[in-house]
């Protein structure tokens, strides 16, 4: 499929360029990419080919030079302040998209209690107002196989593959369309990345979210996408089916 496909793609990315601006660089260079409702799709390339710069654009935390970027059909383009009244229709859809890093510890904040963490996934959206903390914490615990007791912790106090899941815990409280890993797995030992690729098959299975999953292993890509983009150089190279897995 070409990028004229997936037409009714929960995100779009198109003609997406990126300069750094203080090196100059062309990181990102008239890249289209989608990713369908409930699809998994991965982006594959070496170090340094673009694969973060295009997660920070997609995620909203990075502007584009050029290009569009559409979410669960709203566009959030051009970088800068959105017009007031847009501003809020635009932030609601997008806490549709939740994102799960590299590195678990960093990712939380060193002085905030898990329990408090967790929620944050949460805490914005309009049907969790008055919602029960506790119980919505230690059943997003539970659920990635944490004791809800957890909830009292801080981040130093669990170890690397836990605090990923609890990361994913804070990712998926709110049920996210999309979930977007950049390396989520890279930093953990093998049998701890086995237990949380398992963890997002289930995810995946069991709430329909859909991936943009980011990484260089070709097996640990190949094995959890449905399809597959290559990137080298800031250009997309090649997209794969998953039946052409590399
Ligand atoms: N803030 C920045 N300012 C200037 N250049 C940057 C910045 N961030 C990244 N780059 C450069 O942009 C290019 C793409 O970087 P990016 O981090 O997107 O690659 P990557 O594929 O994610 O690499 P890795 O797999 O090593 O994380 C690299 O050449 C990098 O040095």
């Amino acid at each position: 499929m070409g990028p004229e496909g997936g037409g009714d793609a929960l995100l779009r990315l198109e003609g997406v360029s990126k300069r750094y601006r203080r090196s100059g660089l062309l990181a990102l260079d008239d890249v289209s990419i989608w990713v369908g409702a409930g699809e998994r799709v991965g982006l594959m390339g070496p170090s340094g080919s673009g694969k973060s710069t295009l997660a920070c654009i997609a995620a909203g935390l990075l502007s584009p030079n050029a290009g569009h970027v559409r979410f669960d059909g709203v566009e959030r383009s051009g970088g800068g302040r959105l017009p007031r009244g847009r501003s809020a229709a635009v932030r609601r859809a997008w806490l549709g998209m939740q994102m799960v890093f590299q590195d678990p510890e960093a990712s939380f904040i060193p002085t905030m209690r898990l329990g408090d963490a967790v929620f944050e996934g949460a805490r914005y959206l309009p049907r969790f107002k008055g919602a029960d903390k506790d119980r919505l914490v230690r059943e997003a615990l539970e659920a990635v196989e944490l004791p809800g007791s957890y909830a009292e912790r801080f981040p130093y106090e669990l170890s690397g593959g836990e605090c990923q899941r609890a990361a994913i815990a804070r990712a998926v409280i709110g049920r996210p369309k999309l979930l977007l890993c950049d390396e989520a797995t890279s930093a953990l030992d093998v049998t701890v990345q086995a237990k949380v690729m398992a963890l997002l098959g289930r995810v995946h299975r069991e709430l329909g979210t859909a991936f943009l999953f980011i990484g260089h292993n070709p097996a640990l890509v190949g094995g959890f996408c449905d399809r597959i983009y290559r990137i080298g150089g800031g250009r997309i190279t090649e997209e794969l089916e998953a039946c052409e897995r590399p």
